[in-house]
């Protein structure tokens, strides 16, 4: 039964989804790195929010985790490339606190035009402070949105419906979405000079950190209101605290700081900030989606192998999973095949082919590419899986190449594989035998029928008389059983394949025998 840890708090009805979907689940929350550190790597998932933060080190001590599932949006929090690089699928919930965080978006800008904070205050402190709290009225103002996307969306309909003129800059955000929200595409420096309100909704990445700092404030409206709702870091809280101060900046309300938990910040002490500690997505409702979400999601994972908002590794719908599955066995079977034959020989592998024909040409094939590099690395680098090999691959400068035909070729439905080194090109093929069950129907373009079996026994050699009689001779006389014994040739008398299923690991000294005997080319032990 695979464990799963709770380590934020999370809706308990994640924890009714993973019990009664048959995972095990531990719910620890508030430990220190050193304390998750030490019990990770009891568990196959880690669930998760903002709080725990998922480091190369927390990874290095998890050598069973399989996936770790964020109950939320921003994975900022995780350290996705050596997730990927362990092989660990990183999922999360886009949509489930969207709503949520959009309305306190808008809540915050209310907050901000009428001094809401501060007048409840003063109000509940009996000082009725009627003439001190001038506000602004919303319609007609205009908005400006940095980051168009789920959240930005939703911010712009509500923003809209208050009779606010909405403007937004998104470079992903295209012409006819913009006419579909109602809202103007402008470019940043357009936002800066219009807007009176500026309400951020990107990822902290790279390219957003600090997208509003010092220069860009200079560029805005005097009087401009911001609203950070998204990630702390997206704002330079430096130079919006001299903005503030100088009155260039009227108001900002933060949901969000550059160092969270935020218990300290020099923002804090200016009554035109408006301030809540990451509760964009605290509802009942966002918390109750992102919960029984991210259950759902992870027990698929576990249980079937679908994959779902997984930020790391193609999407498999719980519904396309026992199609594909199969058809990911035969091509990690395959890659384990054409691997362990490229590494009996020397030279890097420079180039991967995958054809797909017939009818696993409907399928999405970017979890059966994942499943072949794995099958293929994994005799050659420990701890190669599925979500790591495409990157594995690219870090070693081989070229990958999917080719998908529609049309069905002799078999119903194949896939083949093509490994390319600087001296030499194999291939291999195989189909689903009775819909499931993975057989090996080409080498080298050689045809052949057969099971993928525990040992196996790989020799190409001449077509000529005398090799079938001496090959049987040589293991009978060694008491090896043969299970099951294919042949195949390209045409009479040139190259041919022998591929034997055998009930036990043949001996080296058998193998070497077999490698002496004439016309025999070479002779590879596969496992599987
Ligand atoms: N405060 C909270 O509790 C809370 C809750 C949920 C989400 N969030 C945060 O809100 C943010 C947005 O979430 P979302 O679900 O809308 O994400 P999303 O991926 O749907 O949208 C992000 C948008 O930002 C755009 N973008 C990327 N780089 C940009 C740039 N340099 N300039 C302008 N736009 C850029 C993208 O094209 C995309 O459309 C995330 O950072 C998320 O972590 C915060
Ligand atoms: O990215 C998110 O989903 C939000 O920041 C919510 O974070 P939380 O789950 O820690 O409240």
């Amino acid at each position: 039964m695979p464990k799963v840890l709770i380590s934020d708090k999370l809706s308990p009805a994640a924890i009714e989804i993973f019990r009664t979907r048959g995972v095990e689940t531990d719910v620890k929350t508030g430990l220190s790195p050193a304390e998750l550190r030490a019990i990770i790597g009891a568990y196959d998932g880690l669930a998760i929010r903002s709080a725990s933060k998922v480091t190369k080190e927390l990874l290095e001590a998890a050598p069973n985790l399989k996936v770790v599932g964020r109950a939320g949006i921003g994975v900022d929090n995780v350290d996705i490339k050596a997730a990927t690089a362990h092989g660990v699928v990183v999922m999360n919930t886009p949509f489930g606190n969207a709503i949520t965080t959009a309305e306190h978006a808008i809540a915050m800008m209310f907050a901000l035009a009428r001094q809401l904070p501060e007048a409840s205050a003063s109000t509940r402190a009996g000082k009725w402070e009627k003439n001190r709290f001038m506000g602004v009225e919303l319609t007609a103002k205009t908005l400006g949105i940095i980051g168009c996307g789920n959240i930005g969306s939703i911010v712009a309909d509500r923003a809209v419906g208050l009779k606010m003129k909405v403007i937004a800059f998104d470079p992903f955000l295209s012409d006819k979405r913009a006419v579909e929200l109602g809202v103007e595409k402008v470019e940043l420096p357009e936002l800066f000079a219009r807007a009176d309100f500026i309400t951020l909704h990107t990822p902290l990445v790279d390219g957003t950190r600090y997208i509003i700092n010092a220069a860009a404030i200079a560029t805005m409206k005097q009087g401009v209101r911001i609203i950070n709702c998204a990630r702390g870091g997206l704002v330079e809280e430096a130079a919006l605290l001299e903005g503030l101060q100088s009155g260039k900046v009227a108001g900002a309300a933060l949901d969000v700081f550059e160092v969270e938990p935020a218990k300290e910040n020099p923002l804090f002490a200016l009554e035109n900030v408006v301030c809540t500690p990451h509760l964009g997505a605290s509802t009942a409702e966002a918390q109750e989606n992102v919960a029984l979400q991210v259950a759902e999601q992870m027990s698929d994972y576990l249980l079937t192998g679908a994959v779902s908002n997984a930020i790391n590794v193609p999407a498999i719908s719980a519904e396309d999973a026992p199609r594909v599955r199969p058809y990911m066995e035969l091509a990690r079977r395959l890659g384990e095949f054409a691997g362990q034959l490229t590494q009996a020989k020397d030279g890097v592998i420079t180039h991967v082919t995958i054809e797909y024909e017939g009818a696993v040409a409907q399928l999405n094939h970017k979890p059966l590419t994942a499943a072949a590099l794995a099958g293929l690395m994994a005799p050659m680098i420990t701890g190669a899986n599925m979500v790591n090999a495409p990157v594995l691959a690219r870090e070693r400068g081989i070229e990958v190449t999917e080719t998908v035909h529609d049309r069905a070729s002799e078999y119903q439905t194949l896939i083949r594989l093509t490994i390319a080194t600087k001296t030499n090109t194999r291939s291999v093929a195989g189909t689903l035998f009775a819909g499931s069950k993975a057989r090996l129907v080409e080498i080298k373009g050689i045809p052949v029928e057969a099971d993928f079996s525990r040992h196996m026994l790989y020799v190409t050699n001449q077509d000529k008389p005398g090799f079938i009689g001496r090959f049987g001779a040589t293991l009978s006389d060694a008491g090896i059983n043969i299970a099951t014994f294919h042949l195949g040739r390209a045409a009479a008398g040139g190259d041919a394949i022998c591929l034997v299923s055998l009930d036990e690991p043949l001996p080296e000294t058998v193998l070497d025998a077999v490698r002496a005997l004439p016309l025999v080319v070479q002779a590879t032990p596969v496992t599987f």
